[in-house]
């Protein structure tokens, strides 16, 4: 597998020579096009037979309407032959072009828009299942974000691409066979100018070719930043803050002009190969080798040395420049192989990346709330970044409600990142149940704890599916709505689902769906507040979760909690330190390390960091 694809976090034990991975990319070439004949072949074996018979009958029908065709015409005219010879040959062909336009119509205009999308959403598939597997420390690495984005956004690409490559095989290898042949049978010498015609183009592709890749991946960052901008400037969610904060707009205006500027720098700087590449290409290999010396020898040859007749004259002259085209398609194959190979090899390491959490290997975890114990837990998020958290160790009993709390960045969501498993630590062991987290099957894991994100996200599903999490069917839906509605109303939803008139079925957001709703910020974190209630696993994880709720309710969900939280283990962070004051136990972080723990009555007596947090903001709620 290349190893291209993995975060550099894992250090020096995966990084390669530059030859061996020369050597290595070269080898897969051949490798890469097998994988995505396999997966084309897979998903619809009858267009891809018929794709490449479709390549073998265009380049036959050639060969036999204007090379044969058109040499036994010529000669009946020649040597004056009965015209009804002639007449009959061309009837014989037009009736081979009739019969055959058919299933080329039914090809060419049905059967390949139906089964170009089924390739594309057969990769897309594995990809979207990959993306949601791969390791979150990768979407920490800018290079592997890089590129994790150009395989996703080239992989349609990579099957045209291929898709091209095969059509372009089998039409060389036709013209070769049938064209060639003609060829070495009435002028061989003819063979040695188209040989070397291909050579020559052969390796003057093969460079042009990896200039252009090497220019791709270059600008590819910055492609991803005016990518970036354009999406800020349409899309809906920055619209608001566009129009109050002016600047930030001219901002990123800015940038889209220094990204662009640094695009046309790095076609700039490939422009003078490209130039040279380009005119050994076509006017070297093509316009002077071919059209200028082959053509003065065959003239030669049939007016001074009468070695060849008229009409092989006429033919040969007439399929130089088609043999030539071929044999400059073939001379295209290996390098244009090559860069598509380097666009798959990307693809089919991601594909092939594994992850380190795997979502359904490990240990079983014991049934019930069991103990959760952080010993010695220090954590970065990269090999070179900064420790965000620092020799944590803290045991908390089954049913414990703690508070975690702390000014920005002190590195609260990190820690509940860990306990939820989506990172390991760096150092130090995390249990539960007395059980290393690490050796246990993460989906299981995943199953007992019920968690409220900061930035949770709503999916254009919906409002059923947005809180079960999953795809439902109508009859799934109506089973289930009972609890569904529960953890709605205990997450203070009730309000606004009686008044939505599809009430669970309601579409969410109007992106796709013009009966679509889009929710307020509170409304939305009370939808997935009920995700963790309908969940009702055995720890609860609460991020913030009324950073966007009105007083009444926060109330309410303070209250609702009561309710939910019973006899489940608690962990809440917040700011409104009058959320988190009635806690069995507050956490106090400050640069990763904790730095007081104890109820709030404790905490205040003590007069440190939390009593002065306290004085400052939550005082007032006494
Ligand atoms: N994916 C990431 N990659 C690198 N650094 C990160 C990442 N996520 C967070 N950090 C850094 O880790 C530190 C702790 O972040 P964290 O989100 O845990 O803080 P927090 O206490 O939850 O802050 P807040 O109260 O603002 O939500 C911050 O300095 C942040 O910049």
């Amino acid at each position: 597998m290349s190893k291209k694809l993995r975060p550099h976090i894992y250090g020096p034990e995966f990084k390669e020579s530059e030859n061996v991975q020369k050597n290595k990319s070269r080898s897969s070439v051949w490798k890469n096009q097998v994988f995505l004949w396999k997966l084309c072949f897979k998903t619809c074996p009858g267009f891809m037979i018929y794709h490449l018979y479709d390549a073998f009958r265009y380049q036959g029908m050639i060969f036999l309407e204007h090379v044969l065709g058109i040499r036994y015409v010529l000669r009946c005219a020649e040597f004056h032959e009965p015209f009804t010879k002639a007449l009959l040959y061309i009837g014989i062909i037009l009736l081979i072009n009739m019969i055959q336009i058919i299933p080329d119509g039914f090809y060419c205009y049905s059967w390949k828009f139906k089964c170009r999308p089924r390739l594309y959403r057969a990769l897309k598939e594995q990809m979207f299942k990959k993306a949601s597997e791969i390791d979150l420390y990768c979407y920490d690495d800018p290079a592997y974000y890089n590129d994790f984005v150009l395989s996703v956004s080239e992989s349609e690409n990579a099957i045209d691409r291929f898709l091209d490559l095969l059509n372009m095989t089998v039409q060389a290898l036709t013209t070769l066979f049938t064209t060639g042949i003609f060829f070495l049978v009435l002028d061989p010498i003819g063979v040695v100018f188209v040989f070397a015609s291909f050579i020559l183009r052969f390796f003057v592709s093969k460079s042009l070719n990896k200039v252009n890749y090497e220019n791709r991946v270059a600008v590819n960052p910055h492609i991803r930043k005016r990518d970036y901008v354009s999406r800020v400037f349409y899309l809906k969610d920055f619209a608001k803050e566009l129009r109050l904060h002016p600047n930030a707009g001219k901002q990123l205006e800015q940038e889209f002009a220094e990204a662009n500027d640094e695009i046309i720098k790095e076609h700039k700087k490939v422009a003078g190969k490209r130039i040279w590449f380009q005119f050994l290409k076509d006017y070297g290999v093509g316009d002077f080798l071919i059209d200028g010396l082959y053509i003065t020898y065959l003239v030669y040859k049939a007016a001074v040395l009468h070695t060849v007749n008229y009409s092989d004259a006429v033919i040969l002259f007439n399929r130089t420049g088609s043999l030539r085209g071929s044999m400059g398609k073939f001379a295209d194959l290996g390098p244009k192989a090559h860069e598509n190979s380097m666009f798959i090899d990307k693809i089919r390491s991601f594909l092939a990346y594994e992850p380190r959490l795997k979502d359904d290997v490990g240990d079983n975890v014991p049934e019930g709330a069991g103990e959760l114990s952080l010993s010695h837990v220090t954590f970065k998020y990269s090999e070179t970044g900064r420790t965000v958290l620092d020799d944590i160790s803290l045991t908390v009993k089954p049913g414990e409600h703690i508070a975690i709390v702390g000014y920005n960045g002190a590195g609260k969501t990190t820690l509940i990142k860990l306990l939820m498993r989506l990172y390991d630590p760096t150092s130090g062991t995390i249990t539960y149940h007395d059980k290393n987290v690490a050796t246990l099957c993460p989906r299981e894991y995943h199953k007992r704890i019920g968690v409220v994100f900061q930035d949770y996200q709503m999916f254009g599903a919906n409002l059923a599916e947005n809180v079960v999490m999953d795809n439902m069917t109508k009859e799934e839906i109506e089973e289930k709505s009972p609890v569904i509605t529960q953890a709605l109303t205990s997450a203070g939803f009730e309000h606004k689902l009686n008044h939505l008139p599809d009430r669970l079925f309601t579409q969410v957001t109007t992106e796709f769906d013009k009966k679509g709703v889009d929710f307020s910020g509170g409304e939305s974190q009370k939808v997935a507040i009920s995700r963790a209630f309908y969940k009702n696993a055995d720890i609860l994880i609460m991020d913030e979760p009324s950073s966007a709720l009105d007083p009444i309710a926060e109330y309410e969900l303070n209250k609702a909690m009561e309710t939910a939280a019973k006899g489940k283990t608690v962990f809440y962070i917040s700011h409104r330190l009058s959320t988190t004051r009635d806690a069995d136990r507050i956490i106090m972080l400050e640069r990763g390390r904790i730095i007081e723990e104890g109820t709030h009555t404790e905490l205040l007596s003590k007069n440190g960091k939390y009593a002065e947090m306290w004085n400052a903001q939550a005082g007032k709620y006494n």
